[in-house]
């Protein structure tokens, strides 16, 4: 299935998809994916919804295997990876979904602490630092002893993003981060984002709606649509780039290459009216 000789691992790209073609409940999800995403940067990637974006994430993980393809990730293409080798590839991988709920029983520092305590023997005194390093670095040392019922909706977004770097990943996977969060809160989690990836050194993958809070992060922006890349480029370049892929999906207009109308058959007929000629 794998052509191991034609994708030699790339220094310059973190994770190097080729060929990639996923077929999902007969809907071909992608049609021979390529993709590069350059270590160090922060990587958005837009399009329509259904269009893969959080199946090419969990391709990215090794959770769903394409039909076709291959996806490097630091060297190793991941759909040939052992049970093992797979674990010790998401170790080095944070996540932060949507719905990545904090455990409703234990505080901040527990929450934290708790894929430390669930993956290692560390003795409690560098758990603790550990933790304590990565609240600071969101901001919510200080928001410790709190039980996540006494977090505002942008806090517990925090907390789950100070837990997702507890291993120090090199990549840290964002899966629509900034839905619900009123503007301050946004901007917080916008700002965090950048402040890892630059500090850290941490490649960042974002996937994501909104379109102002990309163009203040993304340093390079996909569009995807219909299995393939449509579109690419920095937030400036894509955003002029005029073609009717960007002007629909970046314009925001209701019709384009993504049809306003799901596929469906007649409407006279579906209403009972005779057909033509009939
Ligand atoms: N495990 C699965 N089994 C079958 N079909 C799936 C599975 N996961 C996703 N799909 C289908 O694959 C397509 C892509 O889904 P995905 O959730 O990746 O899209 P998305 O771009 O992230 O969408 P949105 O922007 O709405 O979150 C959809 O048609 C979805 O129904």
């Amino acid at each position: 299935m794998i052509d191991s000789v034609s994708a030699k691992p790339d220094d310059s790209a973190l994770v190097r998809v080729r060929g990639l073609t996923t077929v999902l409940n007969g809907k071909k999800v992608f049609d021979a994916l390529d993709m590069d995403i350059p270590r160090g940067k922060i990587t958005a990637i837009m399009g329509p919804s259904g269009t893969g974006k959080t199946t090419l994430l969990k391709h990215i993980t090794g959770q769903m295997r394409g039909d076709k393809g291959e996806v490097w990730v630091d060297g190793k293409n991941v759909p040939t990876l052992s049970r093992d080798k797979l674990f010790e590839l998401r170790e080095r991988i944070g996540y932060l979904f949507q719905n990545s709920a904090l455990l409703t029983d234990f505080d901040v520092f527990e929450n934290v602490a708790f894929p430390l305590r669930q993956h290692t023997a560390l003795p409690e005194v560098l758990i603790r630092n550990i933790v304590l390093t990565k609240l600071q670095a969101v901001g919510l040392r200080g928001a410790a002893d709190l039980m996540p019922t006494e977090l505002s909706g942008g806090m517990a977004r925090r907390v789950a993003l100070a837990r997702a770097i507890v291993f120090d990943p090199m990549l840290i996977l964002y899966d629509e981060p900034f839905v619900g969060l009123d503007p301050i809160a946004l901007n917080q989690v916008l700002k965090l984002i950048r402040t890892l990836n630059q500090t850290l050194g941490i490649t960042s993958v974002l996937v994501a709606h909104e379109l102002e809070a990309i163009k203040q992060v993304a340093d390079h922006i996909y569009l995807i649509a219909n299995g393939k890349v449509v579109a690419q480029g920095d937030p400036k370049t894509i955003a002029d780039d005029g073609s009717p892929w960007t002007r629909q999906f970046f314009g925001g207009e209701a019709d384009g290459p993504v049809p306003f109308q799901y596929p469906a058959g007649d409407l006279g007929a579906a209403l009972g009216f005779p057909g033509k000629g009939a």
